[in-house]
């Protein structure tokens, strides 16, 4: 199937002359999910509203679901496609259970139905239906009334989902975990998506593809590695910003190829023997780990002859280890291991698969891993295809 949305050649002049879009060619696939991203009164409210028919496009076709939508009954269209807009738009007279219901009882479920549905989709999204269920939107925090725009969104189970600025109501912190979350959510449900944002950071989070639009029309319509790492127009490269490399930080991820493996100690064997092996690999330092492969900590190689120095038994490797507090799961952002690095004061950090010890990421390898997929965008291959001489020689 082709994209799940297309845009072929789509223009908008409003009434009074404006031209919002012009020319706009693209494609969604489906379950992925496309950010639409550029400056304030650049054209994505408008292109996001054709998609549904509340804006008439005055050139060129859009399909939905391989249907050219000019052809499709405006309600039945937005039956399968969900809407999440920034003020959320919930009754306030209603409960949120029945906010949530909306959609469902409009298509004629059975209202106990519609309800069970709605309680179900609260869970999805994080509120429990018993608590929240029968609350007003009134009674909610920011975030909250987010979510349940979310569920409500998500009632009918449509295929297509857009959404317009949906955490933009909520300070930061609470806006990232939204964005989470619905990244989380998104991975089990696989909406395809439209999302707009002005916000370049959220673009690069949450996108499988950016589209980056300037004056009515997109300049760039690429993976958030590319965006960031290969600007297409000098445009774009303003737009992401001179501190693009550090906001790559947050889309390339620790991959097994990107580790270390320094020498290894157990908690149980004894510290001179450890000390033995660190000294002949010329490391000042070993991971210990707990006989089931866990992490315990680490241990400095000269920490048993200093404990041992007034001639007593130095011990075991556990009797010396430290605790390790910067870790992350593989896989991670490169940025949250960097600030791990950072609020531990840590020369390194230990990567875990589960609970099992897999290496180390140390700061030049960190930096490696970003110049490894700088280049694997600029050439268009993966990162692991990358030949690590160009990337240490470029
Ligand atoms: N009904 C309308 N009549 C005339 N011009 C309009 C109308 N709606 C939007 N516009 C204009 O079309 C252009 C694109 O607007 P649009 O809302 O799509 O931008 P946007 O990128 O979503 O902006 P923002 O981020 O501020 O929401 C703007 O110049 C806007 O003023």
């Amino acid at each position: 199937m082709r994209g799940m949305i297309r845009f072929e050649q789509v223009g908008k002049v409003y009434p009074d002359g404006t031209a919002a879009v012009d020319d706009l060619s693209f494609e969604v696939r489906e379950g992925e999910l496309v950010t639409l991203v550029g400056p304030s009164g650049c054209g994505k409210t408008t292109t996001m509203m054709m998609v549904n028919r509340l804006i008439e496009p005055t050139s060129g076709r859009i399909f939905v679901e391989g249907r050219d939508i000019s052809g499709v009954d405006p309600v039945a269209l937005r039956r399968r496609i969900g809407y999440v807009i920034q003020q959320v738009g919930l009754f306030p007279h209603r409960t949120v259970l029945d906010n949530t219901a909306t959609v469902p009882a409009l298509i004629g479920w059975k209202k106990a139905r519609a309800r069970e549905r709605a309680a179900e989709l609260l869970d999805l999204v994080g509120l429990d239906p018993a608590t929240y269920g029968p609350r007003y939107p009134a009674q909610l925090s920011g975030g909250q009334r987010q979510r349940v725009g979310v569920a409500r969104a998500l009632a009918a189970d449509p295929p297509v989902l857009l959404m317009d600025e949906p955490f933009g109501a909520v300070d930061p912190v609470v806006r990232e975990r939204l964005q989470n979350e619905f990244l989380k959510l998104q991975a089990t449900v696989r909406k395809t998506v439209l999302l707009v944002t002005h916000d370049i950071e959220e673009a690069v989070r949450m996108g499988d593809r950016i589209a980056v639009y300037g004056e009515g029309r997109i300049e760039q319509f690429d993976s958030p590695g590319a965006v960031l790492g290969t600007p297409a127009t000098p445009y774009v490269a303003r737009f992401v910003g001179a501190d693009r490399g550090l906001k790559r930080l947050s889309v390339t991820t620790v991959e097994p190829a990107d580790l270390e493996q320094p020498p290894v100690a157990r908690t149980g064997e004894p510290a001179r023997d450890a000390a033995a092996r660190m000294r002949a690999e010329g490391a000042r330092w070993a991971v210990v780990l707990n006989d089931d492969g866990e992490l315990h900590g680490w241990i400095a190689a000269d920490a048993p002859a200093r404990a041992g120095a007034d001639g007593s038994e130095p011990g075991s490797v556990g009797d010396h280890a430290r605790r390790m507090e910067a870790w992350v799961p593989l896989g991670s952002p490169l940025k949250q291991a960097f600030s791990e690095m950072l609020q531990h004061d840590a020369g390194w950090v230990a990567v875990l698969d589960g609970a099992r010890f897999v290496g180390v990421l140390t700061p030049a390898k960190l930096h490696e891993a970003l110049r490894r997929s700088v280049d694997a965008d600029a050439q268009g291959i993966g990162r692991g295809e990358v030949d690590f001489d160009s990337v240490s020689d470029a």
